[in-house]
């Protein structure tokens, strides 16, 4: 899986993106994080790369030109025009749900914008979907792309070595984790749990699912409440 992120600051995304375990699925070709620096698409000397907003307002818009030659130099000779997303307030929230759909693609372009945002010709004629990580605003786009990077590549087959642990995760069956222990068993007078030391695993499986349950419909009861709809379908 292949993502371009057109960005203004790609030194900050190689440093990130080449840290653990999307630095190694890089290694094994997984995945690959290309970054793409906007301001080398400008032409003028100061290479601006953005303006004040027309019909006045504080801040400033990302021009047109650079982002749209950028755009262009990614895609050009591809076959297969990519998906492309802008990471945006006014986005689809990204949720695992979501995360799972965009893992399924082979190569995704991620538009980071700054200031104000965009000039909205780019999204009307670029942009295929915008995503948002969630409601507030940051400085820039840059955060949002490395979050959706990070949470679709490790659902990509070989990424994860314990790739078996997707069903139980937090989100993926649309309830909280269970509570995790590991070695020692008594930690300053503190147990782990009885049944987790039974290796009973039926019962253990019993205790998990009944944890999930009960921390999902203290800690998120909207969740929760869809968790009981959808199961009432089923038998
Ligand atoms: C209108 N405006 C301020 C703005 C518009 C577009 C991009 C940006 C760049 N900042 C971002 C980007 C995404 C998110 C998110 N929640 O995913 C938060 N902040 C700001």
């Amino acid at each position: 899986m292949r993502f371009d992120v057109l960005t203004l600051f790609p030194e900050t995304f190689s440093l990130v993106m080449k840290e653990s375990i999307i630095g190694r699925a890089q290694e094994k070709g997984l995945i690959e994080v290309n970054a793409v620096n906007i301001r080398d698409y400008t032409r003028d000397k100061h290479r601006k790369v953005d303006d004040y907003p027309f019909g006045g307002g504080n801040g400033m818009v990302m021009m047109c030109q650079p982002m749209f030659d950028a755009y262009r130099a990614v895609t050009e000779g591809l076959q297969t025009k990519p998906k492309v997303i802008y990471m945006s307030p006014q986005g689809r929230v990204l949720t695992q749900k979501v995360a799972v759909e965009l893992s399924k693609e082979e190569h995704l372009i991620l538009l980071c914008g700054h200031y104000e945002g965009i000039d909205e010709r780019i999204i009307e004629e670029l942009v295929d979907e915008e995503i948002s990580i969630g409601d507030y605003v940051l400085t820039g786009g840059e955060l949002p792309a490395m979050v959706l990077i990070d949470c679709v590549s490790r659902l990509v087959p070989g990424v994860l070595s314990n790739e078996g642990s997707f069903s139980e995760e937090s989100h993926f069956n649309g309830l909280l984790e269970y509570p995790q222990y590991t070695r020692p068993a008594e930690y300053e007078g503190k147990q782990v749990p009885e049944i987790l030391l039974s290796g009973h695993h039926a019962n253990i499986q019993k205790w998990r699912s009944a944890r999930s349950l009960e921390r999902t419909r203290i800690k998120r009861p909207d969740l929760y409440e869809n968790h009981i709809k959808s199961s009432e379908g089923k038998i």
